[in-house]
């Protein structure tokens, strides 16, 4: 069963192009992580599956209905990025407050349990570190046993033991049988939740498949190497792009993002390029994003995404 989808769906911010023509859906029981940096129009997207906003053209759907309409909305559980929650209320309170809306909400004790709140049962909200606050509203969502869950940037700001209580709290939530759709900047968090991955870029999907094929688009490696200017890189196999970089004695420094490292430095070697001060590195998210944009003839987002890859 399908339960979102969006059919050519373009929607701007006046002279912003959010999202550009867009089609993708989700099947019952999928784990999508939605990867892009920032800018992409992950947010967007989420908004429009929740009915928060409306495309400008295009059709989106929520289990079959039109996500503004609040009988659709049922079986839905959302996270946005931030989370306004009542600070005088105790953490346990909350809980019993939000479960209160749903007919058969998870109790109390299995909420706390399930996300590592326990400690916390008896804390004011407004008291709570915002590793702790990001925790709860993740919690908060699952509260009611949505059938699809949607989740804006889980993680953002969590420390590592926080981050692998909720990974292991949404992959058991899943594993129930529930469909979960989480954004991310991070490829880590992707790699380590998702079977499908989505990358956004620009407004438009660039690639969408399982894990292990878009792991492969963006296992890419940085080679840097100095040659004289005259000599050309672009053309050589295992070469995505080619950036020039700054003058460097006789040569100037150029940083190839190769998809095959191995062919291009083989390639240098038998075509008998004269470089020199050969380096090699892992490409980050940046970088790879940077490939898939420019491969696909859309301009790279303007603002980059600042984590290394893995
Ligand atoms: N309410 C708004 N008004 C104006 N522009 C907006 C609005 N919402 C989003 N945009 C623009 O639309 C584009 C897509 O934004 P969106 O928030 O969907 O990206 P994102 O992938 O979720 O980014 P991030 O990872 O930073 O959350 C951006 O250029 C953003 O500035």
């Amino acid at each position: 069963m399908t339960v979102l989808s969006l059919t050519n769906v373009t929607r701007t911010f006046g002279p912003v192009v959010a999202l550009d023509d867009v089609s993708l859906s989700v099947e019952e029981g999928e784990l999508v992580g939605l990867l892009g940096p920032n800018g992409a129009g992950k947010t967007t997207l989420l908004s429009l599956v929740s009915g928060l906003r409306r495309p400008d053209s295009g059709v989106v759907r929520l289990f079959g209905g039109d996500p503004r309409d609040a009988a659709s909305r049922i079986g839905l559980g959302t996270t946005p990025q931030d989370t306004g929650l009542p600070p005088t209320l105790t953490v346990g309170e909350v809980v019993d407050l939000v479960g209160r809306h749903y007919p058969a909400p998870m109790p109390r004790a299995e909420v706390l349990a399930r996300f590592g709140l326990e400690d916390l049962v008896r804390r004011q909200t407004g008291g709570l570190s915002g590793g702790q606050r990001r925790r709860l509203a993740v919690a908060l969502a699952l509260v009611g046993r949505p059938r699809l869950v949607l989740l804006d940037e889980p993680t953002t700001g969590l420390d590592v033991e926080a981050r692998h209580v909720l990974w292991q709290a949404l992959r058991e939530y899943h594993a129930d049988g529930a469909t979960v759709v989480l954004t991310s900047h991070y490829l880590e968090e992707i790699e380590a939740l998702a079977d499908r991955v989505v990358v956004v870029g620009g407004g438009r999907v660039l690639a969408d498949d399982s894990l292990a094929a878009v792991l492969g688009l963006v296992g890419l490696r940085r080679v840097l190497l100095t040659v004289p200017a005259s000599v050309r890189l672009d053309g050589l196999p295992g070469a995505s792009v080619v950036q020039d970089g700054a003058p460097s004695g006789d040569g100037v420094r150029r940083t190839v993002l190769a998809s095959d490292a191995d062919a291009f430095v083989r390639a240098l070697v038998r075509q008998d390029v004269p470089f020199r001060d050969l380096e090699m590195r892992g490409a980050s998210l940046e970088e790879a994003f940077l490939t898939l944009t420019t491969r696909d003839g859309v301009t790279a987002p303007d603002q980059p995404v600042e984590e290394a890859a893995r």
